[in-house]
């Protein structure tokens, strides 16, 4: 797997590149994790041994990503200077009672390999995401997401949100494309008590709520301009006016937004330079088709199914990677529950019936269903069918045929029974 291949304090030799990161940092590597060779090393430095000054020097540096032989490398600072520990916020986890700089090392991969694991999918393109992912980790600033809608935006959003410095404070999100102007205005900046008809009390809205932590703005392209400029004013000064206050709040958080168009021409230029100093794209379901078996599998995992992609009929299967997904991994989510829905039907038709035929005509009829489109009615008739024909077929040939004792086993005419071998077609 992906993420397994975890070496806390591996030779740095091996990367050859001690000697770059001694002259320019000239410093002691406490550790150096190489998460598999897909994603970026990352060394960690135990800063609670250095001065101040030095630590400033580092946190600078750190702001890059160095290029060794081509390998990315990223390098925190995982404890700050000791006695003033909320200083180098941003670069550094800050830490409780931890022991060893080696448990606080493997409490972050723990927490990588936490993360990512529920981001499900192996094509490139979703590797070189979680890549993006791990090497902003630290990182404080803004950042911007690029993608269409269900594509996982959300999940995207909070997998980044808890990997980084404000991992344990509030994470929000809200869809701006959802809500109406004026709601949205009172939800996100919150309201003075009598500021507007019906404000009978104070409400905190999302930015305050989120002080210290973070706030998901989706869809942010669709947020009217005048809201996007007091957007903006935040970032600038780190203060807002609720609605209806004459005094700012003081507000400490990092926003993390969403658009589904690179060139997003209602959004103020200003605001987008702001938010996206780093970019992050997250490609549709159709650019990474082969990561598709993989959440069909997790999914039936999760909920405890025994089926596997690679054992469900093969024009099903043909289905699921031919189809383009415009709703992307919310479509696929919702296809995968039909398709365990009607799985239900055919399973319990399995389990009382005779012959092992009934099995193949259900999952004709389920094909049938999904790949021809015919009505749930039609598909429960077709099974409804398949498993009275397989009966009568059983019966009749225990009972060699005779109409009168297949009439007195069913409960039946023996007209009723001639008409009923004929209707199903049995021979
Ligand atoms: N890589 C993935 N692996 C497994 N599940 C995923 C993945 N990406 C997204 N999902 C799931 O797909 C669903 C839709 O994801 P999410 O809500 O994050 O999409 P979104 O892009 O934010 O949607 P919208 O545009 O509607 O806001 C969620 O149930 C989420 O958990």
């Amino acid at each position: 797997m992906l993420y397994r291949k975890i070496t806390v304090g591996e030779n740095l030799e091996s990367l050859h590149c001690e000697e770059h990161f001694q002259s320019l940092f000239d410093v002691d590597f406490d550790f150096l994790v190489n998460l598999g060779k897909e994603t970026p090393t990352i060394l960690f430095i135990d800063g609670g041994n250095y001065s101040k000054d030095i630590l400033s020097d580092w946190v600078f540096a750190f702001t890059n990503i160095i290029l060794i032989n081509n390998n990315p490398i990223r390098a925190f600072i995982i404890r700050g200077y000791s006695e003033e520990t909320q200083e180098f916020k941003g670069y550094y986890r800050i830490v409780g009672s931890y022991k060893s700089s080696r448990q606080i090392v493997q409490d972050i991969i723990d927490s990588i390999d936490r993360s990512l694991e529920k981001i499900i999918g192996n094509s490139d393109r979703v590797i070189q995401m979680k890549r993006m992912i791990v090497l902003s980790m630290f990182y404080d600033g803004s950042i911007m997401i690029l993608g269409e809608t269900g594509s996982g935006k959300n999940l995207l959003a909070e997998t980044i949100a808890k990997l980084s410095p404000r991992g344990n404070k509030p994470f929000y999100s809200i869809n701006c494309a959802a809500i109406p102007e004026t709601l949205l205005e009172s939800e996100l900046f919150g309201y003075k008590k009598g500021s507007f008809t019906g404000a009978t009390g104070e409400k905190t809205g999302l930015i305050e709520q989120a002080d210290n932590g973070t706030l998901f703005l989706d869809e942010i392209g669709d947020m009217p301009l005048n809201l996007q400029a007091k957007i903006l004013a935040i970032t600038e000064n780190r203060e807002f006016f609720k609605i209806g206050a004459t005094k700012p709040t003081k507000v400490d958080v990092r926003f993390i937004t969403a658009t589904n168009r690179t060139e997003d021409s209602a959004m103020r230029n200003d605001l987008r330079y702001r938010l996206s100093a780093v970019k992050i794209d997250l490609p549709p379901l159709r650019e990474r088709k082969t990561d598709i078996p993989l959440i069909f599998d997790s999914v039936l995992e999760r909920k405890g199914y025994l089926v596997r992609f690679e054992n469900i009929p093969r024009e099903l299967k043909e289905r699921f990677l031919s189809y383009n997904y415009p709703g992307n991994i919310r479509e696929l989510l919702n296809m995968i529950e039909e398709y365990l829905a009607l799985n239900e039907v055919v399973q319990a038709t399995v389990d009382s019936s005779i012959s092992k035929n009934i099995k193949t005509l259900a999952e004709d009829a389920l094909v049938a269903r999904i790949v021809k489109g015919t009505t749930y009615k039609d598909f429960l008739q077709e099974i409804y069918k398949g498993v009275s024909r397989e009966i009568l077929i059983q019966r009749a040939s225990i009972l060699d045929n005779d109409i009168n004792a297949l009439a007195g086993e069913f409960g039946l005419t023996p007209r009723r029974i001639r008409d009923l071998l004929s209707e199903l077609e049995v021979q």
